[in-house]
C-alpha cells in the first residue's frame, strides 16, 4: 500500500541524552545520514546527568523512522524514549470537546440553566414539541452515525476504530458550516438495531448524517429512517459523494468538450458510493454506464442476490458487456473509482478513449495515484487533500446540512442535492477551469455559502422548507 499522507514523513523523537556520553551534533548528523532532517528541537528537561529533547524530524522517500531510530540507538549515551508522528499526537485524547455556551457564575445563572427555571422550558417543549428546534441544541446539531462497517476504504474495522473519522467529520461540519456535529459509533451491525438506535437518539438532533455504513444494509437503513423520522437523514457516502462527483464531472466534461449523454462511463465499486453516483449520473442524462465490482461487470445476463445489484444490472450496461475491470474500461471516456486502492493500472488507462477522465476516489488509497497516471489523462481527481482536484464529500455535507437546518427541511430531496451539485460546480468559473482545477477547494469559503443558498432555495421551491431563513 502507498503512504497515507505527508504527515507520516514527519516524526517527533523524544531523546534522552547522557550529558557525559552523548554528543548532540553527532545525533543530528546520524539522523541526517539515515535520511532525516531535524527541523525543530524542543528541550523538555535538563539535569546534571541527562537532558530530554524532542526532535521534529522530516524524512524523504529514502528515509524511514525505523532506520533513524536504529541509527540513534547505536549511539552511546542516547536513548530513544518515544517516537510519535504528528497525526497521532493530534489525536491524543480525541479531537473534540463540549463547550457550554453560557457560563454559570452565580446562583441566579444556576437556577436558569438548571433547576428550577429550566423546568418552564421543558414544559413549553412538552406543550409544543416543535419548540425543541428553538430551545435546544436540536436546532443546529447533527449526529454523525456509523456502525464502523465501511470506514473509508479500510472496510469493516468496527465502531471504536471508526471514531477518528467521525470526530473528523464533526470538525468539518463545525469549521466549514457552523453545524455542531456529534460522532456516534454504534456497537451493532444489525440493520434493525441500527434503525432503532438512531430513532431513539433522534430527539436531540436536527439531522442524521449516516457515515461509512456498508452496502447493502446502508440502503435499507437510510430509507427506513427517512420514512420514520421528520429530520433530514442523509447517507454521506451515497449522496455527499454523488453530489460532489456530479459537480466535478460537469466541469471535467466542459473542459474535455464532451457531453454527459455521449460519454462512456465506468463505475468501479458498486457499493454505497458507486450506486448513488450512478443514480445521479442517470438522472443527469448519462446513457452509457457500466458498473464493475469484485466479481466483474454487472450485467442483466446474470441475476444477483441483492436487489440493488439486480436493479443496477437492469438499468446500466445496455450493451451487456461481460468480463472484469480490463474489459469494462476499454474505450471508456470516464472512470469513476469508489472501490479499493491501487486497482487501476496504466495499461487500463491506455485502453480508454482519447483524453480520458479518471476520478480515483477510494480513500485513503486511490485506485491509481496521480503521479502514476497524470501523463495519460485529460483530468485526474482523487478524494485526497494532498493532490489537486479533491473530489470528496466534504464539499457537500457541511453546506447541504447548513441549508437543510436553516430552512428546517424534514428531508434532503433530489432537487436539494442537484442544487448542491450545481452550486459546487459553479464556484469554479469558466476562466478558472483547468485540468488541475475542476472542483473548488474545501477552503474556498464560497462553497458552503453557495451550497447553502441554493439548497435553501431548492427546499422552498420543492415545498419542503418549514421556515424561510433570514438572509
Ligand atoms: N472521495 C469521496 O468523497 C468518497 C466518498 C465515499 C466513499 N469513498 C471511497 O469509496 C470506497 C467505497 O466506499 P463505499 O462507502 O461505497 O463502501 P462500500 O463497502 O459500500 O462499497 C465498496 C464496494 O467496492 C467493491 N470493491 C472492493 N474492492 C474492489 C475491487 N478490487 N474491484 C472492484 N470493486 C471492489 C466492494 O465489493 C463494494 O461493493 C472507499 O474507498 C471510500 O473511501 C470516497
Ligand atoms: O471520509 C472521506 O474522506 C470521504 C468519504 O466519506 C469516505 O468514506 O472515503
Ligand atoms: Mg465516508
Amino acid at each position: 500500500m502507498q503512504g497515507t499522507s505527508l504527515d507520516r514523513k514527519t516524526i517527533i523523537l523524544r531523546l534522552e541524552l547522557s550529558t557525559k556520553l552523548a554528543n548532540f551534533s553527532r545525533a543530528a548528523s546520524t539522523i541526517e545520514q539515515a535520511g532525516g532532517d531535524v527541523v525543530a528541537i524542543d528541550i523538555i528537561q535538563t539535569g546534571k546527568d541527562r537532558t530530554v529533547r524532542d526532535l521534529t524530524v522530516k524524512f524523504g522517500e529514502g528515509g524511514s523512522s525505523e532506520q533513524i531510530v536504529a541509527a540513534l540507538d547505536a549511539l552511546e549515551g542516547i536513548r530513544v524514549v518515544n517516537v510519535s508522528d504528528r497525526t497521532f499526537l493530534l489525536h491524543l485524547g480525541g479531537k473534540l470537546t463540549v463547550q457550554p455556551k453560557t457560563p454559570i457564575q452565580n446562583r441566579d445563572d444556576l437556577s436558569r440553566v438548571y433547576t428550577p427555571d429550566v423546568a418552564r422550558v421543558c414544559e413549553a417543549i412538552h406543550a409544543d414539541p416543535a419548540k425543541a428546534f428553538n430551545l435546544t441544541i436540536k436546532r443546529n446539531t447533527v449526529a454523525v452515525v456509523t456502525d464502523g462497517s465501511a470506514v473509508l476504504g479500510l472496510g469493516n474495522i468496527g465502531p471504536h476504530a471508526a471514531m477518528p473519522v467521525m470526530e473528523g467529520k464533526a470538525i468539518l461540519f463545525k469549521q466549514f458550516a457552523e453545524v455542531d456535529a456529534f460522532p456516534i459509533c454504534l456497537d451493532t451491525q444489525d440493520t434493525e438495531q441500527i434503525i432503532a438506535s438512531v430513532k431513539a437518539i433522534a430527539p436531540a438532533f436536527g439531522g442524521i448524517n449516516l457515515e461509512d455504513i456498508a452496502a447493502p444494509r446502508c440502503f435499507e437503513i437510510e430509507q427506513r429512517l427517512r420514512e420514520e423520522l421528520d429530520i433530514p437523514v442523509f447517507h454521506d457516502d451515497q449522496h455527499g459523494t454523488s453530489v460532489v462527483l456530479y459537480a466535478g464531472l460537469l466541469n471535467a466534461l466542459k473542459l474535455a468538450g464532451k457531453r454527459l449523454e455521449d460519454v462512456r462511463i465506468v463505475v468501479c465499486g458498486i457499493g454505497a458510493a458507486g450506486t448513488a453516483c450512478t443514480k445521479m449520473l442517470l438522472a443527469g442524462g448519462a446513457r452509457h454506464i457500466v458498473g464493475v465490482d469484485r466479481d466483474g461487470i454487472l450485467t442483466a445476463d446474470r441475476s444477483y442476490a441483492h436487489p440493488m445489484w439486480q436493479w443496477y444490472a437492469e438499468h446500466t450496461n445496455a450493451e451487456r458487456r461481460n468480463g472484469g475491470l480490463a474489459e469494462a474500461v476499454q474505450g471508456a471516456d470516464v472512470f469513476i473509482g469508489v472501490s479499493a486502492g491501487g486497482i487501476l493500472t496504466r495499461a487500463h488507462i491506455q485502453s480508454m478513449a482519447n483524453e480520458p477522465i479518471v476520478f480515483a476516489m477510494a480513500n485513503p488509497h486511490p485506485e491509481i495515484l496521480p503521479e502514476q497516471a497524470e501523463d495519460l489523462v485529460a483530468v485526474l481527481a482523487t478524494g485526497r487533500s494532498d493532490y489537486p482536484n479533491q473530489i470528496n464529500n466534504v464539499l457537500c455535507f457541511p453546506g447541504i446540512f447548513r441549508g437543510a437546518l436553516d430552512c428546517r427541511a424534514p428531508l434532503i430531496n433530489e432537487p436539494m442535492k442537484l442544487a448542491a451539485a450545481e452550486a459546487i460546480a459553479s464556484v469554479v468559473s469558466e476562466e478558472e477551469l483547468s485540468r488541475h482545477y475542476i472542483i473548488p477547494s474545501v477552503f474556498n469559503q464560497r462553497v458552503v455559502e453557495e451550497v447553502r443558498r441554493r439548497v435553501v432555495q431548492a427546499a422552498i421551491d420543492s415545498g419542503v422548507a418549514r421556515r424561510r431563513p433570514h438572509e
